[in-house]
């Protein structure tokens, strides 16, 4: 890092929109870069929005999960029109900042996840994996005349690693702590932990998606309750009873099972899935209450499980801090709280630390997009799977004509 970088803060905007499809999250934050390499640095939120999709975007998203309805024109446009979302989320959020674009360093941009496969291979013989965000940073820089970093996943990819999960970088520089074993538990569309070992190096960290977050939970909603999308505050489930059946069938899935690093998203857990789950009720009557609140029992067993199966044996964790959308279902943190208290491990939202549920991410990518710019690794090999340290993100200038 040059002379300069180590005193001067720089103000950023993040932008996450993610598996959920709930919106657009944009955050502006200042950054006081640290004094030694990766030792220190703070970020100070300085605003933050979220912008929901409107229906037809939302669909149209929906639409691209499906590789054979993903045809080229249709993605083509999708990263266009996203692009734009995200330039006016960007005005909007500096806006109400106070903050001028002039003054904003960088955009970071994690874009839409419309097609993530680090396992499978996708071109037969060619052993490819691939990882697709889209929401294209030349738009946004363009249409905001400050420099945008995107893309951030594929430079992992390409060094073997799984693209995901990104925001342990950040996590263990804002979060690591000398005496207490933190799980930074992200429970979005998809669960994510991040496990910061007590005073750990950043070869002591590792992370792994756990499972579905609100994935199942939404897609139940959204065919059970239409037009709702979200099981708002846990309502439905609390008045719902876990189906036996039900959970059994649902916790055989290959993925809990599967060893780090790993990750997953809507290929496993999105319609194909949610539609298994509609037969399934359909046969046996059961009801639709009964049917969310397994879906939301399964998300609670399934980060207890990941806990039990590949973090236990190594520490004993003293808190499980939650983020993500999920922090705000009250029947998600009631069984989060029963599965834990044997582990003697205490429940907290991000909130409860003087923190925000949903702006965690947005900031993140405001972070990455920092250490991009200024050309330092930004990936932990070790969470990733990567063979070796890269800088993620794409960058777009504007021309600013000077
Ligand atoms: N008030 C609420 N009550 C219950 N659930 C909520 C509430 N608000 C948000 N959620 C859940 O959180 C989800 C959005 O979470 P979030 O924005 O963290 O996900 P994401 O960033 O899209 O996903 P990921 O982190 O997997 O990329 C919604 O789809 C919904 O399921
Ligand atoms: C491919 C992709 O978009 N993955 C997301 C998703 O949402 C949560 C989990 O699955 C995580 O792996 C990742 O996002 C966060 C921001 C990450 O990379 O850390």
């Amino acid at each position: 890092m040059d002379k300069q970088s180590k005193v001067d803060a720089a103000y950023l905007v993040g932008l996450m929109s993610g598996t959920s499809v709930d919106g657009i999250d944009a955050a502006v934050v200042k950054l006081s870069p640290p004094a030694e390499r990766e030792q220190g640095v703070e970020v100070e939120l300085l605003a933050f929005e979220n912008t929901p999709f409107e229906v037809q975007v939302r669909n149209s998203i929906f639409e691209l999960f499906d590789p054979a309805n993903a045809t080229i024109d249709k993605v083509g446009a999708m990263n266009m029109w996203l692009g734009e979302l995200y330039a006016q989320a960007t005005l909007s959020i500096i806006g109400k900042s106070g903050l001028s674009p002039s003054q904003i360093f960088a955009v970071g941009s994690h874009g839409q996840t419309i097609y993530h496969a680090p396992e499978e291979n996708v071109m037969g013989d060619y052993n490819l994996h691939c990882t697709v965000q889209i929401g294209d940073g030349a738009v946004i820089a363009n249409r905001t005349g400050i420099p945008c970093v995107s893309d951030f996943r594929v430079a992992d990819m390409a060094m073997g690693g799984q693209g995901a999960p990104l925001v342990p970088f950040t996590e263990y520089l804002l979060f690591s702590n000398p005496e207490t074993t933190l799980l930074m538990q992200n429970i979005g569309g998809i669960g994510n932990v991040t496990v910061l070992p007590a005073n750990a190096s950043p070869e002591g960290v590792f992370a792994f998606d756990t499972g579905p977050g609100n994935m199942i939970i939404d897609g139940l909603v959204s065919q059970l309750y239409a037009p709702m999308t979200m099981d708002v505050g846990g309502e439905i489930s609390a008045s719902g009873q876990v189906i036996d059946e039900l959970l059994k069938w649902m916790q055989q899935d290959e993925y809990y099972k599967m060893p780090l690093p790993k990750s997953t998203g809507r290929e496993r857990f999105g319609g194909q899935y949610v539609a298994q789950i509609m037969e399934l009720t359909r046969a046996n009557n059961w009801t639709a209450e009964d049917v969310v609140a397994t879906a939301t029992y399964l998300t609670a067993w399934s980060i207890v499980d990941s806990y039990e199966r590949y973090i236990a044996p190594k520490h004993q964790a003293q808190q499980l801090l939650i983020g993500g959308g999920g922090s705000y279902n009250k029947t998600l943190l009631r069984d989060l709280q029963q599965l834990f208290t044997p582990h003697k491990v205490q429940v907290l939202t991000q909130e409860d630390i003087g923190g925000n549920s949903d702006a965690k991410e947005a900031i993140a990518f405001a972070m990455l997009a920092y250490y991009t710019m200024k050309r330092l690794p930004n990936n932990i090999p070790l969470v990733t799977g990567a063979s070796q340290p890269v800088i993620m993100g794409k960058v777009s200038y504007p021309y600013l004509g000077r």
